[in-house]
This record gives C-alpha cells, structure tokens and sequence, in this order.
C-alpha cells in the first residue's frame, strides 16, 4: 500500500440513530446481518485492524472479539467526537472511519485514499453528487486540531477536515455503493424488494 503500511478502520457506531427512534442503528438488521457486521465485512478486508465505535450495547460488540471503543466526551456528540475518542483510546497512526449504515461501501476504498492522498492527513469519499465525511482515512496527527475545534463548541465534520488541509476522493463510478440506511423503513424497503 505505497506509502501507508498499517491503517486501522473502524466503525463508527456510537450516534443517536434519532431518524430510527433511537434504537441502536449498527445492531438493526438488514438481511439477517446487522449493519455494522455489513460493513466490518467490507473494511476487515482492507486494513490491518479493525475496531468499532460504540456508546450503548457494548457487551454485544464486544462478542465479536473486536476491540470497542465508546466516546469520551459526553458532552460532545456527533461523529467527531467518536473519531476523536477513538483516536485517544487506540494509538494506530491511520485511521480508516466508516459509519455502520453505509453496508454497500466499495472493496477498493482503502487502496484508492492511499493512491490519492497526495500529503492530505485526511481524505474522505465523494460520489460524484455528495461529501461522505465520515467515510475517511485519516492521520493521528490531527488530533490536537480536532481536539481544539470540539472545545470550541464545532461540531461540522466537513467543516473540520476542509479546514484541517483534507480534500475529497472521486469514487463516482459507484455511486450506489455509498447508499446509507438512515430510517427502518428504508431497511425494509431494501429487503422486500431483493
Ligand atoms: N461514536 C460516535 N459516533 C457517532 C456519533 N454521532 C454519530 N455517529 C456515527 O456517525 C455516523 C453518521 O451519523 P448520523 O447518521 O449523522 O447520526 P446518527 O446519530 O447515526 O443518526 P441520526 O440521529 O438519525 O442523525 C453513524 O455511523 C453514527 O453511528 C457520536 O456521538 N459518537
């Protein structure tokens, strides 16, 4: 892999999942898998490592034998928090982030940040039509960044990444592999119509 030897990927697991009642999205099940095994599936098979972000059920991560990391900040919810959390919990250089509602993401995901990263301490996934922040490779080093900008009370992660010298990575050519599940309907609809 060029110039990166070891890129930890997690799953990011830890939100409120509000547009599903506020159960916890990455156990829902889609085709009798839940959500975030979907996507470790997909992330295991590029990285060296993988662990999971999660707030609630952490007994049942767990038992997957991955190392789980909850967030550290009660006070600061939203993706960046569980990014940065991860990141004081697990001293891997390269961070490779995926939430646990995008099960479709693309085999090459890893391969291409790393081509295309140029100097970039962060990338993240473009599909042609929208910004995925949270689909990200990206380096320790930004650590005391993000730490100052949550304090200040930010919270946008496109915001964060374009301002810590971060730029998009094309992957228009599947587009459909960054579809992400957001409401239970949206899992049954998927389902009955496979
Ligand atoms: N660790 C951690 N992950 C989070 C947090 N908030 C969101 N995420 C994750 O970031 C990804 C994108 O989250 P969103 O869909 O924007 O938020 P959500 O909480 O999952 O869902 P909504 O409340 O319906 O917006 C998902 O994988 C979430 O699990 C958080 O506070 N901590």
């Amino acid at each position: 892999m060029s110039q990166i030897s070891t890129i930890t990927g997690v799953v990011l697991a830890g939100g409120k999942a509000s547009r599903m009642g506020g159960v916890d999205k990455g156990l829902q099940e889609l085709n009798g898998i839940p959500l975030w095994q979907h996507v470790a599936q997909r992330l295991s098979k590029q990285v060296s490592s993988l662990a999971i972000s999660a707030n609630k059920n952490l007994a049942v991560y767990q038992a997957s034998g991955y190392p789980v990391y909850p967030d550290l900040l009660a006070d600061f919810p939203g993706p960046l928090a569980g990014i940065l959390s991860v990141m004081q919990q697990c001293d891997a250089e390269w961070f490779l982030f995926c939430p646990c509602d995008t099960p479709f993401i693309p085999d090459y995901l890893a391969e291409r940040f790393v081509q295309q990263r140029e100097a970039a301490a962060v990338v993240w996934a473009h599909d042609g039509e929208r910004d995925h922040p949270t689909i990200a490779l990206m380096h320790r080093r930004l650590m005391p960044e993000l730490q100052n900008y949550l304090a200040a009370g930010e919270r946008r992660v496109m915001v964060f990444m374009r301002q810590a010298g971060g730029h998009p990575v094309d992957f228009s050519e599947m587009k459909q592999a960054f579809i992400n599940i957001n409401t239970l309907e949206q899992i049954d609809t998927m389902q009955r119509h496979q």
